[in-house]
């Protein structure tokens, strides 16, 4: 005590300034120092008795984690936490965690709460604030959890920490093994989709989607059977590929008409199989041969790995070699330009044999399940639709009566007569309700009149006959089938007046399109005469080159196809020819082709394709 006065007796009483300032140094610097000895004691202390793990962000066990934490009672009574309506992990997961705000009286969705004023509601997770330790009681443990960010090439990644004491690891296993096991039992009605992130190479998870029931796409008998019973055997034939010697792969080709049900037929499957989506763009920003592959490696053996539209990627640019453009189609002008653009761009620089490599090169993946889809088959590249790259493919066409009456009956659900005992409601589930999810939200649902059975049989079946055969897509019919979705029977008085009325907007929308066509036509080559007169006035040495005049005076496309020709050192007419002859085979013959793994499946038609894996 004295020894202290002494010391603090000086800046009290007038002294020498210098000494008194040397002193507040010293005074200063031994209180830091023992601040830091004791803080590298007791993580001396820390390190020697408690054992600890890592998680990091950017594996699954933090999702684990974070989805197990949000759950804990004890940020009940923590001092300080992170409030959150986000996803707490990658998955999308935020649901009810101990400690929630519950809403006002009357609503038991706890975990819910309004923002905005709205009526929609928001989830609220409760987790740990980053860089403060929380100590949790678990099994019998004390485990103290301490949650930071971290800088790495990428940008900031999360990461907890868990330390205990504890003789073995056993207790933090059975933590992992527990979390594990409440993620996915949550996780288990959700779909997750990962986007491909071209500038860091990585998959960034974009959201959870509700699973969608497979009897809300309605198909031509036997095609999802057929499609479903095909992933289900793959993923249960990885001993049976690998006795072969065979890449345990699968690649299915969607292809046909836009709205036709390609993406939500995966989406479905997806949920069906329990996978998460793996989505990549061939023609994003950024994309090339070497992002793609490494992109291509990392996607977990088991998912669904969706190139969506990929003749667009052909149209922007990507190429068989540093000189072609790798598409049998001809080439127009303006891809040649935008191919152009891209060079300066950032855009996708990927070649073809960059894209074959990263499906079936040694690095590529294996275990996931390859969909394609697009609307033109007849720009992809052979080499890209083989078999062994794309082992089944599917046509999708414009809309049935069959799928009309389906779609109908799937949107307007019917009232049993009598009133049947639970058992029998479970086990014999109407077939245009089957699957489908029940409504699990509280609120003003429309008011739908309740149709029994047979006016509901009776009503799809007029719909159906009022609606022609292959002329409208399956998403068009849903559009008029969601206008009306509260007026089932007006719904079918007035099909016909939509029909008529569909017809005649497309008529015009094609006459505008063709007028707008006609007039930049003109005004084309209006520019160009113009061009040609300037150049003849002001250079008229270098009309002693008739083959660039001529070159010019042609349409665009007999333009790109000379210059795609010459890029392609001749191969494009090879190209072309093989592509043609492959599809038209396949429209031809039209099923199973017998001596290889892949399937042609034609959703209009009725007969049942053949078990390929057969
Ligand atoms: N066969 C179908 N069964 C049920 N719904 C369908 C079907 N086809 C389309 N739809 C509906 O139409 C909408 C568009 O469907 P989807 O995106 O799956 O079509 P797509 O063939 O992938 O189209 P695009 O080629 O333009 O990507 C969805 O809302 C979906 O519910």
């Amino acid at each position: 005590m004295n020894t202290l006065k002494n010391l603090l007796s000086p800046l009290a009483t007038h002294s020498n300034p210098i000494q008194d300032t040397l002193k507040l140094v010293v005074i200063g610097g031994t209180v830091e120092t023992a601040r830091r000895a004791s803080v590298s004691a007791w993580n001396g202390f820390v390190d020697s008795f408690f054992l600890t793990a890592h998680f990091s962000q950017e594996d699954y066990p933090y999702d684990w984690l974070m989805h197990w934490l949000s759950k804990q009672p004890a940020w009940g009574r923590s001092r300080e936490f992170d409030i959150t309506t986000r996803p707490v992990s990658r998955h999308g997961m935020t649901q009810k965690t101990t400690g929630d705000l519950e809403e006002d009286e009357g609503d038991d969705d706890a975990g819910e709460f309004n923002l905005g004023g709205g009526h929609r509601k928001r989830k609220v997770a409760i987790i740990p604030s980053v860089d403060t330790t929380h100590t949790i009681y678990y099994r019998g443990h004390w485990l103290r959890i301490t949650r930071t960010r971290r800088l790495n090439e990428f940008g900031s990644c999360g990461e907890i920490k868990i330390s205990v004491v504890a003789r073995n690891n056993d207790i933090l296993k059975k933590l992992v093994v527990e979390a594990k096991k409440e993620y996915e039992k949550d996780a288990v009605h959700r779909v997750h989709i990962f986007m491909a992130d071209t500038s860091y190479c990585c998959w960034r998870w974009n959201g959870a989607r509700q699973k969608r029931p497979m009897s809300s796409i309605v198909l031509e008998p036997g095609v999802k059977d057929m499609i479903l019973a095909d992933c289900r055997d793959f993923l249960q034939s990885e001993d049976w590929y690998a006795e072969r010697g065979i890449p345990f792969r699968r690649g299915y080709l969607l292809y046909g008409v836009p709205g036709s049900g390609k993406t939500s037929l995966i989406h479905s499957l997806a949920g069906e199989l329990g996978l998460d989506i793996y989505v990549v763009s061939l023609s994003s920003k950024g994309m090339s041969d070497d992002t793609l592959a490494k992109l291509m490696g990392n996607v977990p053996s088991r998912c669904i790995l969706l190139l969506e539209d990929l003749d667009a990627a052909f149209t922007h640019g990507i190429s068989r070699d540093a000189s072609s453009t790798g598409a049998p189609t001809k080439a127009t002008a303006a891809t040649l330009k935008e191919k152009e653009e891209a060079k300066d761009d950032n855009a996708s620089t990927l070649t073809l044999s960059g894209l074959l490599n990263s499906l079936d090169g040694v690095a590529a993946a294996e275990g996931r399940l390859l969909f394609a889809t697009t609307n033109h088959i007849e720009r992809l590249d052979p080499a890209l639709s083989r078999p062994g790259r794309m082992d089944v493919w599917i046509n999708f066409k414009n809309a049935t009566k069959w799928q009309a009456e389906g779609l109908f009956k799937c949107f307007f659900p019917f009232k049993p007569s009598t009133p049947p005992d639970n058992d029998s409601v479970n086990s014999t589930p109407p077939q245009s309700q089957e699957n489908l999810p029940l409504p699990k939200r509280k609120g003003t649902a429309p008011v739908v009149p309740s149709l029994s059975e047979e006016e509901l049989n009776l009503l799809a079946k007029r719909f159906a006959d009022a609606i022609p055969d292959d002329e409208f897509s399956v998403a068009s019919l849903q559009g008029y089938l969601l206008k009306n979705k509260t007026r089932p029977r007006e719904c079918v008085e007035e099909a016909p007046a939509w029909v008529i009325q569909e017809r005649e907007t497309r008529a015009k929308l094609k006459k505008e399109k063709e007028e707008r066509e006609a007039k930049e036509k003109e005004v084309e080559q209006t520019t160009k005469a113009d061009e040609a007169t300037a150049k003849s006035e002001t250079a008229p040495a270098e009309d002693a080159s008739p083959a660039k005049e001529e070159a010019t005076s042609k349409s665009p496309n007999a333009d790109s196809t000379t210059e795609c020709a010459e890029l392609n050192g001749g191969k494009e007419a090879e190209i072309i020819a093989s592509a043609a002859s492959s599809n038209d085979d396949a429209q031809a013959t039209g099923q199973t082709q017998s001596g290889s793994d892949e399937k042609w499946v034609d959703v209009d038609n009725t007969q049942a394709p053949a078990d390929a894996s057969a």
